[in-house]
This record gives structure tokens, sequence and C-alpha cells, in this order.
């Protein structure tokens, strides 16, 4: 912060209207752009070998593409290579950086950024909101995602009033602002919840504001629209376009390749599966990329039969009049849900509407799946909740869902999991390390020789370490959903929850998971799909599909 103190300077009008014309964000022609990473031979090969790319003011730009290595490192490049030139002598700060711009671009990565900004933290400027997973305390260790389902601790008290009150300093106006947003996301009935209650979807929108409040100059937002409901996210696109409008702040975004693009974007940066990068005005990029965009977009859901002329499987789980509450808040009201064998279940509804909660139920995590008395009954595998140990539970449920994505360790050192011990944690459906069989080795081998990387299913990049030894913190992703993903099927479970699974996975992992399912998991079992794009899920079209909704 001295640092840049120092550097305040009184700038002409002269300079002033030079700055006005400067690129919002300036990577010359032929730079790469390297990755920090553990490993030696990885540090030295580029992941961009020869990239150019200029944004100029005006311009509103997506980077399209799945969420690949190229993805991750465009999104860490503009958040950490924050460099400001200062006006006098040309001095270049580059912030704590986690990748390297070669040759370092000469006025910096975002060279509108004045020499009056540095009065400010420097941070401040561009902000990132990624979801990559909720950042949280700790190295990389566990934290409880169930927490949220009890009484909630003192530590978690914050409210969403406060997390957003936080992030206006103090400013006269904040309390408007903090009003303004939380109602344009529809979030302003929730400003007295205690954060960790905030569902996905609803925490997403509230990163989002928070990330607004703070008024930076650049606003990346990583895949924004994952997560949220059919119904918000026009609401949200209006609110990132009126911004985008004022240039304050500068948006840019990421989206997936199946993400309808907003009409307001004017540029589009994309990353094909090749890793090939086509950039330029929307439409030109539109023409020559492979159809893959405009197809994905304009896939219609399909119509899905409810019923079926099967013989019906054994009851795996049933829910009869079930309801939770929390205070005066009911959140499920009198559900009932019976799950057998063999089926295929589309959970839908829109955000806060409480899938995670049922689905917590299930999983037995809740602990109101202890406490429902007649005329409410919840049986897991025909049995009451209490009469199942926890463990047992875990045996006989695969599951794969944001919270355990955000919750799963991701340790750099000696003590993290690999790619195999994390596969091999789904036995137990622990975030240990546990010794396995040779007969569980074998199955932990056969997922991985059926998903793991291979060139006529999908690439892993820029690293020689074989995938299955691969620390799992250091995956993007995409990767991690994956082997998250393998982790809930490698006990073969009764019942496999697929909660937005396919996040962060680009087309031809997705499709390799998707006829892996179809194929491989049998009569015995059924499935829970739960996602915001219905139509990812691998049995749609096909009579065993049943939907489950949930309303407002
Ligand atoms: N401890 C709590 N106290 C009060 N309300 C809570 C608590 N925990 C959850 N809620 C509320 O319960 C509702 C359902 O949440 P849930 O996470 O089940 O929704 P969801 O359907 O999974 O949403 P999304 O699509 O956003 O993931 C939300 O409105 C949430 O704010």
């Amino acid at each position: 912060m001295v640092l840049f103190r120092r550097l305040i300077h009184t700038v002409t009008r002269e300079q002033e209207e030079r700055l006005i014309n400067r690129p919002i964000l300036l990577i010359p022609r032929g730079s790469q752009v390297f990755k920090f990473t553990t490993s030696k031979s990885d540090a030295i090969r580029p992941v961009f070998s020869n990239l150019e790319w200029t944004i100029k003011p005006g311009e509103s730009w997506a980077i399209v593409g799945n969420a690949s290595e190229e993805r991750t490192v465009l999104i860490e490049v503009q958040t950490f290579n924050l460099k400001v030139t200062s006006n006098d002598n040309n001095q270049i700060f580059t912030l704590k950086s986690q990748t390297r711009i070669h040759p370092p671009p000469p006025h910096g990565l975002w060279p509108f950024l004045t020499a009056t900004d540095l009065n400010v933290d420097p941070t401040d400027h561009v902000r990132t909101v990624s979801f990559a997973h909720r950042p949280r305390v700790g190295q990389g260790g566990f934290y409880d995602y169930s927490a949220r389902y009890g009484a909630v601790r003192e530590e978690d008290r914050v409210t969403l009033r406060q997390y957003l009150i936080n992030a206006c300093k103090g400013d006269d106006d904040g309390k408007d602002r903090i009003l303004r947003l939380s109602e344009s996301v529809g979030l302003d009935t929730f400003l007295d919840l205690p954060l960790i209650a905030l569902s996905n979807g609803q925490t997403r929108r509230a990163r989002i504001i928070q990330a607004l409040l703070h008024q930076p100059k650049v606003l990346v937002l990583d895949e924004p629209l994952t997560g949220l409901d059919l119904s918000q996210r026009p609401r949200l696109l209006s609110l990132l376009k009126a911004f985008h409008q004022k240039s304050q702040p500068h948006i840019i975004m990421t989206l997936r390749v199946q993400d309808p693009v907003p009409d307001w974007i004017t540029h589009l940066f994309y990353i094909n599966s090749h890793n090939r990068i086509i950039s330029g005005l929307k439409q030109h990029v539109i023409l020559q990329i492979d159809s893959s965009v405009t197809k994905s977009q304009s896939q219609p859901v399909s119509t899905i039969s409810s019923s079926s002329n099967k013989k019906l499987g054994d009851i795996l789980i049933n829910l009869q009049s079930v309801n939770v509450k929390y205070h005066d808040r009911h959140i499920l009201k009198n559900i009932t849900w019976t799950i057998r064998q063999g089926e295929r279940w589309i959970l839908s509804g829109p955000n806060g509407s409480g899938k995670t909660t049922l689905l917590s139920l299930i999983t037995g995590d809740h602990p109101q799946s202890y406490t429902q008395s007649p005329p409410s009954s919840l049986s897991l595998f025909s049995k009451p909740r209490r009469q199942l140990a926890t463990p047992m539970l875990a045996r006989l449920i695969g599951i794969s869902s944001p919270e355990i994505y955000n919750a799963f360790p991701r340790k750099l050192d000696s003590s993290g999991l690999t790619v195999r011990d994390t596969v091999g944690t789904g036995f137990e459906g622990v975030f240990t390390f546990r010794r396995l069989t040779n007969e569980q080795e074998r199955k932990v081998q056969n997922l991985l020789n059926e998903l793991g990387p291979a060139p006529d299913k999908w690439e892993s990049s820029y690293t020689t370490t074989p995938f299955a030894s691969r620390l799992f913190a250091t995956l993007t992703p995409g990767e991690q959903s994956l082997v998250l993903l393998m982790r809930a099927l490698v006990n073969d479970p009764q019942v496999l929850i697929l909660d937005e699974a396919f996040s962060g996975m680009d087309n031809a992992m997705s499709r390799t998971v998707s006829k892996y399912l179809e194929r491989h998991v049998s009569s015995h079992q059924a499935v829970v799909w739960v996602s915001h794009w219905e139509d990812e899920m691998p049995w749609r079209g096909t009579e065993a599909v049943r939907w489950f909704k949930l309303g407002e």
C-alpha cells in the first residue's frame, strides 16, 4: 500500500486524454504465457505460446470454451498480472502473480489504469468472481459442508447484509446500493439470512453483487450463468449489461460453449477443444468456429416421457409427507417421493426451491432426516435414518455435487491426494486417503481407463505426470469434476446422485462420461440427476426418465 501511495502523481489534462484512448487490456502479439506450477517441466512449457489480445474501450468480451487449462490461465492472467504504469517513469508493478507473460506487456496488462488509480489498492481495480470452488479458510483442508443444515455456528453467522456492507467500505450510499443490487438479482428477501444458509445459485448471485459493490474498474466473471435457474439468467445479464454500458466496471466473462451469448457482448475469445483460439468480433468468430457453439445453443430441451411399463424395481428411498423447516421458514412441505431400483430421475426447481436440502435428507446429512414424525416418514434402504449407520449410507449412495466439490480437500503438499487416491476415497465416501484392497485398486484402474484422458476421448494438457498420479488440487475444474464423478461411481452405489456433476467439463469429457453412464449404470442402480441444464442428462429422451419438480 505504502509503495502505491508513493506513486500518486498529478496527471495533466493532455495525459488524461491520452489515457482515455488506451486499450483496456493489451497482450501484444507473440506473448507467451506461463503458469507457475510445482512441476519444473510444466513451468517451462507455455500455456499460450503466441497470444495476442487487445480489448478497446467500448468493447465487451466473453471468453467462450469449457473450463480448460487455457481458460483458467486466462482468468489468472487477468486477475494476478495486474500491472500499473506510473505516468512519469514508466515503472510497472506486478502484484502477486500465478502466471507470467513473456515478454511483459510494455504498459502493463491494463494500460487504461492511470497513475491516479494508484492511490487505491490496485487489487481493487480488477476483481474476479470465480466459481472454481468457494474460497475458504485453511490450507486446502476439508470443511464441513453440512454445517448449513443444522444450527448455524457463531462464526458462520455473518448475514448476507453484513457481507455486502463490508464491500461498501463505509460509503454513504452503500445501503441504497445494497438494496438496489440485491433487488435486481432477487436477493433482497435474504439479506438477513446467514450467508452459509444461501443456496448455491443464491450464493453465486451474492458474490457477483458483492464484487460490484467494491466498484472495481474491471470485473472478470467466471461462468456467471452456471448454477442459475432459467428465470435468473436474464435478470443477471441485464444488470451486467447496465454496468458494462457505463464502463463501470468493464466486464469480461467466461461462458461455456453451451451458454447463450448475451446480445450485448461484442467480441468473443473462443478456445476450441483442440486449444485453437479464434478471437474478434462476435459475428466473425461465430462464422469461423465449428458448429459447436451454435449447435448446442439451439438444442431444444427434449420432451421426456415419464411413463414406463417395465416391472417396478425395489424401493430404495421412500419419503412420505416430509418437511424441512428453519424456524418460520418452511423449505420443504409435505414432500412425497419414492425412488426405486433402475429409475432415472431429474430433480428440478428454481434456485432456492430446496433441491440440495432434499438431497441432504436422502444422504442423511440433514439433521431433520432423523426427526420426521408421523404422518411424515423417511426411509432409506427400508430403514429409518437412525437405524442406518452413516458409513453404511455413504457406501450405498454415490454423490457428486457442488457441496462435495467445494469441500473436497485440495492440498498441494505431500499430504495432498492424487487422482488415484481421490477416486479411492469413494469406497467409503470419505475425504481422506484409504489403503485399498487389490479388488478395489482394480476398480479404480478400470474407471481411470474408461474415463481418464486419451486422444480418442479427451486430452489432458501441459503436464508430463500421468493423470492418475497428479495431485487432485492441480487439475482444471473440469478434470476435478470428472475425478469426483469417478469417486461417486467407484463403489457401484445403489443410489447415484449427480448434482451439477458435469460442471466445468468440456464437450469431449462430458460426452465420454455420458456414454459411460448410459452403458455402465446398471438396472439395479437408481440415479438422481440435478442440473439447471437438463438437456445434458445422459438418459434424456428415454422411457426410464422421470421428473421430480420443486416449486418456488
Ligand atoms: N439454515 C437455514 N436457515 C434458513 N434458510 C435456509 C437455511 N439453509 C437453507 N435455507 C434456505 O433453504 C432454501 C433451499 O436451499 P437449497 O440449497 O436446498 O436450494 P436449491 O434448490 O438447491 O437451490 P440452488 O438451485 O440455488 O442450488 C434456500 O432459500 C435457502 O436460503
